[in-house]
């Protein structure tokens, strides 16, 4: 029962709180509209009764009036109940797409190597939207007609006892059936939509690179990779639907058999007197209404399975907690607030760190190394010796298997995610320019960031000449399809942010790795005055580019073989950074 499609749908429920008001609207509409449906073989009973015994004409025009008013009410009573359902839907899944963006915004970075943004798209509006379809409509539908199938059954019981006993086992057999039906298409759609998501994932990284993939040739490779998914997906949305019609056409069966039933067992307690033809009419429209809520479940069958697999998938999704640094390992206390970071500039120390990504493959190797308050520290060494792990740790992106981290005389994993982000700023070879004003590209989207302060990170960074050649100055929009800007722009722009924040620690992680070395000089002024007066560690392919840090840190595979201050080491020809610095091959 774990895992049944019921229990999934019920764990929505949470969402709904604080929708009472139209809950309790839509109970109240609901019975009606099934009250009224119920109502309307009455009316024909009564009708056909008394043309047939030769009741007066006003007799007759008044229970069609009633009749006719009766069928209006239900559809007005329909329609509304579909317009507040589909509110309610559509605030309640809005809840739970704000949910999930929170929770994946939280995340550390090992949960967006695992799902890619095309997935987490397909995820957050995908999923959420298929379930908005089953929860505006087809819940509402599920209740009503639950309440119709008992509704018609009383009124079978009333009508004639012994047409309530034939139809009683019959509906329930097939309710049962049904009930059982739901969930078999569950594993071949969750193929499907896994693969949707996949596609998603592919294309949305494709694209982003295109330029290169085209530069390189790669767009063949590119297409065939295409066909592939295409391919796989084709072949398990065959699946699944070929699984989800199966059913439909046994119950759609089922339907008709039921009108078939009411019509001899009508026809035969007519013949023996015990029915009038009235009745025998209401009957048949009894088994009539009978066939919607079974038809009306299977038609959207595809959809109640696919809203079914969503929720799952949203579930999954939102029980990812793991490996949530810093903070405590699973089921470990949680992180205390503790005292507050000190100050301006923090002393930075790597007790004997060991760390890896996958088990078995260590990547930092007893790393010890510590920094005072205000000294900022080069790293450097061949790719792949742990240099930008080492940053990574200080951001708290990950937990060191073995060994601390302190910063400011506290064990990072200790220290609240936020109270550590607010005082450390990284700056990458990755600068994320969004479509928005520079304003919001440098304040995150802060509006409390007054224009003084804005203007001042751009001088700082050295961006007032270009600030006074932009269009609409801070208001003017960047991005993709706006304002384009060259890469040293961008890397500025980074630089700007970091000083809006004004860090106490600064991590560079190859902040110039992507430009030319005329743009890269054009940056190290704003550089050193970023790293003036504050702890950093910066990480450089380029040796020649760590002119403004005190120390050196040299890793080989992930192990410290070279720590020191810069002048000493590049001074002495034996050191490996002197011969990272006059042949770029360490000694
Ligand atoms: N997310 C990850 N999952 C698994 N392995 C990883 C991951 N990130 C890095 N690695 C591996 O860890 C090792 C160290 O990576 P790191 O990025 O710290 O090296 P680096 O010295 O900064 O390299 P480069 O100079 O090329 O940027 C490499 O072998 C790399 O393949």
């Amino acid at each position: 029962m774990a895992d049944s499609p019921w229990r999934r749908l019920r764990g929505l429920g949470r969402h709904l709180s604080g929708e009472r008001g139209p809950l309790a609207l839509l109970a109240l509409v609901v019975p009606l509209g099934v009250g009224l449906q119920l109502v309307a073989p009455e009316m024909l009973r009564r009708f056909v009764d008394g043309a047939l015994s030769g009741s007066p004409d006003g007799l007759l025009l008044t229970v069609a009036a009633w009749y006719c008013a009766a069928a209006l009410g239900q559809t007005a009573l329909s329609t509304g109940g579909d317009h507040l359902a589909a509110r309610l839907a559509w605030r309640t899944t809005n809840r739970l797409r704000a949910e999930l963006v929170d929770h994946c915004l939280r995340r550390p970075a090992p949960f967006y190597q695992r799902h890619p943004p095309g997935e987490l798209v397909d995820r957050v509006d995908g999923d959420v939207t298929r379930l908005a379809g089953v929860m505006s409509s087809l819940l509402l539908e599920v209740a009503a007609q639950a309440l119709l199938v008992v509704g018609i059954l009383v009124a079978l019981f009333r009508l004639d006892q012994v047409l309530a006993l034939v139809f009683a086992p019959f509906t329930v057999c097939t309710l049962l059936l049904l009930r059982r039906l739901v969930g078999r298409a569950v594993p071949f759609v969750t193929a499907r939509q896994t693969s949707v998501a996949d596609l998603l994932g592919f294309l949305e990284e494709r694209l982003a690179c295109a330029e290169d993939l085209t530069a390189n040739g790669a767009a063949p490779a590119t297409m065939r990779a295409l066909e592939d998914r295409l391919g796989t997906l084709y072949e398990r949305a065959r699946r699944a639907a070929r699984v989800s019609v199966r059913w439909p056409a046994t119950v759609q069966g089922l339907s008709a058999a039921s009108v078939v039933l009411a019509l001899v067992v009508s026809v035969w307690l007519h013949a023996r007197g015990q029915l009038t033809t009235g009745t025998a009419f209401a009957a048949l429209s009894y088994a009539m209404l009978l066939r919607r809520p079974l038809l009306a479940l299977t038609a959207r069958f595809q959809e109640l399975e696919s809203a079914v697999v969503s929720v799952g998938r949203l579930a999954e999704l939102l029980r990812e907690h793991d490996g949530h640094p810093p903070g405590p390992a699973a089921g470990g206390p949680r992180p205390a607030a503790g005292p507050p970071l000190p100050a301006g500039p923090l002393d930075v120390r790597f007790d004997a760190v060991c760390f890896h990504y996958e088990p078995g493959e260590p990547v930092l190797t007893d790393v010890s190394f510590r920094l005072r308050p205000g000294e900022r520290l080069g790293v450097v060494g061949r790719t792949g010796s742990g240099k930008s792990t080492v940053v990574r740790l200080l951001f708290g992106l990950h937990r060191p298997a073995a060994g601390s981290v302190v910063l400011g005389g506290r064990e990072i994993r200790t220290m609240d995610v936020r109270a550590l982000r607010a005082k450390v700023a990284l700056i990458t070879q990755e600068v994320h320019v969004f479509h928005a004003t520079l304003r919001d590209n440098l304040a995150f989207f802060d509006r409390s960031v007054d224009d003084r302060r804005l203007l001042d990170a751009l001088e700082q960074a050295g961006l007032t000449g270009w600030l006074r050649d932009l269009p609409d100055g801070l208001d003017t929009v960047l991005g993709a399809g706006a304002r384009g800007m060259s890469a040293g722009e961008e890397q500025l722009v980074a630089l700007a942010r970091a000083f809006l924040r004004d860090p106490a620690l600064v991590l560079m992680d190859e902040p110039t790795a992507r430009l030319d070395p005329h743009t890269e000089e054009l940056l190290v002024p704003a550089m050193e005055r970023l790293l003036h007066g504050r702890t950093a560690v910066v990480v450089q392919h380029r040796p020649h580019a760590l002119r403004h840090v005190d120390r050196i840190l040299v890793l080989d595979r992930g192990r410290v073989v070279e720590h020191g201050e810069r002048t000493a080491l590049a001074a002495d020809p034996a050191s490996r950074f002197h011969g990272l610095l006059h042949t770029g091959r360490a000694a």
